[in-house]
This record gives structure tokens, sequence and C-alpha cells, in this order.
């Protein structure tokens, strides 16, 4: 897929394990603001198909907001923070619990917005508006079945500004805890740096390589659960920079929060046992704020649905998931006492295994023995197939097929695994 994208920012950083990575991060130009019939739409779709798919998050450099426009917001985002402690917290609203957030992640309500930032969310709208439209386009949906859950009278636009101050030890404290945005799209800004974004790729932290005055857009749960799993929201954090100080505008577009979303149907066999359930805007969110911060991706699973399958196995992933929290729990243990590793497979995937073996035998309770015996088999074959993680299985299913394992292995192909 990657083959059809040709333009990314690149950046160059030592990872948590002290080598140097690469990242690259797609940008999807142009596509927000050409017509149905420019030349090259149909090429910037499928790049965004792509992109969209594989990451859930993509720079914008032709946005068409300009850069007075953005400036302004700049200017008003530093007047603000330059406030004093007790003129800021005036303008806190009450709605968010400041506890469970985490440092970094207060919401700011002004009654009065600046102009500068209402004029940008305006501006923005359009921009979202136009994305949700080339979304659906280029998963070759029909072109409003996103944008119909908008109302452009009602829907909101949650403006939150962040600032990173400089931080003496960043290896010590993040800037925002790891989480996925409750929004259908997110829009962001930054300013005064180029790092400090980071999101979660193949189980690796990588940080997003942004420059000045692009855009970066990324999907949301709402947005997650209207294309009934097709794009993903992506888990994503902000690392503190020693010496570095970072501001941030994220625009949330949600669609009202009465709306109800019902998930586009998928017809393609993959997906025949797993889908999203209808939700209610407001109740998706209200449910989303009383768990955060959460360790895992969890909130959507609160949308999640399994259909009855062949092996008559009627379970929500939102059960699974909370089985799979608690075998955790016995697996991290496990490798907390020096459990060996398994041909060079840590425990973590074991437990998977034997999550699915739960499955295959419907038993309530499993050792953490049984855990590691279980999954053996097919730990092997994904590792060999260079594979890792609960999504992954699925793929390695057709070279690997342990027959003898029996048909609770397809449940795992079929979405009973937790997704990471
Ligand atoms: O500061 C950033 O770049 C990210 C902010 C963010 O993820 C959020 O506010 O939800
Ligand atoms: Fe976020």
């Amino acid at each position: 897929m990657e083959k059809n994208i040709e333009c990314f920012h690149e950046a160059t950083f030592i990872d948590q394990d002290g080598h140097p990575r690469t990242t690259r991060v797609p940008v999807v130009q142009e596509l927000a603001r050409s017509e149905p019939d420019d030349e090259g739409r149909v090429e910037e779709l499928a790049k965004l198909a792509s992109v969209a798919k594989e990451w859930g998050l993509f720079l914008v450099t032709e946005h068409g907001i300009g850069s007075d426009m953005l400036n302004g917001v700049k200017d008003v985002v530093k007047g603000f923070f330059a406030l004093s402690f007790q003129e800021k917290k005036q303008c806190v609203g009450s709605y968010v619990s400041v506890d469970n957030m985490g440092y970094g992640r207060n919401f700011v309500k002004s009654e009065d917005q600046p102009q500068a930032i209402e004029n940008y969310v305006e501006e923005a709208r359009n921009v979202l508006d136009e994305l949700l439209i080339a979304l659906a386009e280029a998963l070759a949906l029909e072109s409003h079945v996103f944008l119909r859950h908008f109302d452009s009278n009602n829907s909101e636009i949650n403006v939150r500004i962040n600032y990173y101050p400089p931080c003496p030890k960043p290896d010590l404290a993040l800037g925002l805890t790891p989480h996925t945005d409750a929004s259908a799209l997110t829009l962001l800004m930054q300013f005064e740096t180029t790092g400090g974004l980071q999101i979660l790729k193949d189980r690796k932290w990588l940080t997003v390589p942004w420059t000045d005055d692009a855009l970066l857009v990324n999907v949301g749960d709402l947005l997650e659960i209207m294309s009934n799993g097709r794009l993903k929201s992506p888990w994503h954090r902000v690392v503190t920079q020693m010496n570095v100080e970072r501001f941030s505008v994220a625009l949330f577009y949600n669609p009202p929060s009465r709306a109800e979303i019902d998930p586009e149907p998928i017809e393609d066999l993959v997906h025949e046992y797993e889908g999203f359930k209808k939700v209610v805007v407001s109740e998706y969110l209200q449910h989303f704020y009383a768990i955060s911060p959460t360790k895992e991706k969890q909130a959507i699973m609160y949308a999640k649905v399994m259909k009855q399958t062949p092996f008559g196995l009627r379970e929500t992933e939102r059960d699974n998931f909370d089985k799979w929290d608690k075998w955790m729990k016995i697996g991290n243990d496990g490798v907390k006492t020096g459990c060996p590793d398994l041909l060079g497979i840590r425990l973590r995937p074991v437990g998977l295994m034997g999550h699915a073996r739960h499955n295959l035998l419907g038993r309530q309770t499993m050792s953490g023995q049984l855990i590691w015996e279980g999954g053996l088999g097919l730990c092997q074959a994904v590792h060999r197939a260079g594979l890792w993680g609960a999504g992954l299985v699925g793929r390695a299913w057709p070279a690997y097929r342990p027959h003898h394992l029996g048909p609770a292995w397809h449940a795992i192909l079929t979405g009973f695994g937790p997704t990471f």
C-alpha cells in the first residue's frame, strides 16, 4: 500500500531503546480544497484511503488556511498562557474533572472566544467537512455518509489549547497521557517546535515529524464507529522536551450531541462477525470521559459488537476486553516473576493465545500456565510470519492454519482478540 504514497514528512530520532529511527508520516496535499472533477483528486483519494486506514493520521499542507490566520491563533494562545494563574483558572470549564485527565489535559472553556479563534474554527470547519467527504469517497462509500451526521449549526467544534513547558527530565514526565480522541475528526496545529506528538504504530511510539503550518488530522473514536472500523483512531501521546516549549491547538469535530451514529454496514467476509453498534454521541462521550484515562484503547469497546459466529459463540468485544485485561495481568506477573521467553516470544502474546483457547473451551477462568501452553502453536506461526499482536493473528491465518486447534482460532481471525 505504502508504495502509492509519494509524500512524507520524515524525521530521525532516538527511540526509547536508544536506537535511531526514522518516522515517515504521510502528507495528503490539496485534497481538502479540490473539486470533485479536479485532476489529481483520484490519486489523492487513493493516497488518503491508504494513509487513513494504515495510520489514522496524516498531515495536510495545502489546507488553504492562510498563515496570517494561523499566526493570529498563535498570538491568542500565547497571550492566554502568559496570563497569571488566577486569570487562567477562571477560564477552565467546570465540566471536566481536572483530576482524571492528567497533566496537560485540561479543557479551557471561554464564553467569549477571541475573534482569531472563531475565524480559524469556521475556516477549519470547511476543511473538516471536505475531509469527511474525501474520506468517505476514499473508502468507496457514498460521499456524505460521514458528513450526514453533522450539522453546521449544532455540530460542536471543541477547542483545546495545550501548553507543554520545557521539562528538565523528559523521560520522567509525559505531556499528555496516551489516548485516542473521542471526536470524529481532530484537527491539530502546533508551534514553537516540530516534535512532541507521538503515535503508537506497530507497537512502537513514533514521533510525528511535523513541519510549520501543516495541520495534522487524526481520526477519532466517533469516526471509527461511523466507518464501522474501516478507519481506526490512533493511540497517541505527547512527550515533554528539555529546553523546548510547545503549544498546540486541537479542534475536536463532533456531530451534535443528540445525534445517533449508525455505522456503515460492511459486506466483506472478514468483518462478518464484528462491528459497531449505533451510539448516541453524548452517551459515547460520557462513557469516554468517565473511564479516561485508560491504559489501552478501551473506551471504544463500549460500541463494539460481536455477532453470532458459526461456532455458537456470542460475546461482546467489551466482555472479551475485560477478560483480556485480567489475563494480561497474569501474563505481566509472569514476566515479572521471570517467565522465560518462549522461542524469543514474550509472554504477552502467548497470553493472547490463551485468550483464544478460552473461546474454544468456553472456560470462564484460565491459569497462567494454560495461557502459555495454549498459545504456543499459533505464537510460533505468528512469530515466523514476522507478525505481532491480536489484529495480526488473522493475517497469519491462511499460511499457518493449525488444523488440530479447531474453530476457535477462526474466532481470532474474526476479531475476538483485543485490538491494539
Ligand atoms: O498537543 C498535541 O499535539 C496533541 C494534543 C492532543 O492529542 C489532544 O489534545 O487530544
Ligand atoms: Fe488527542
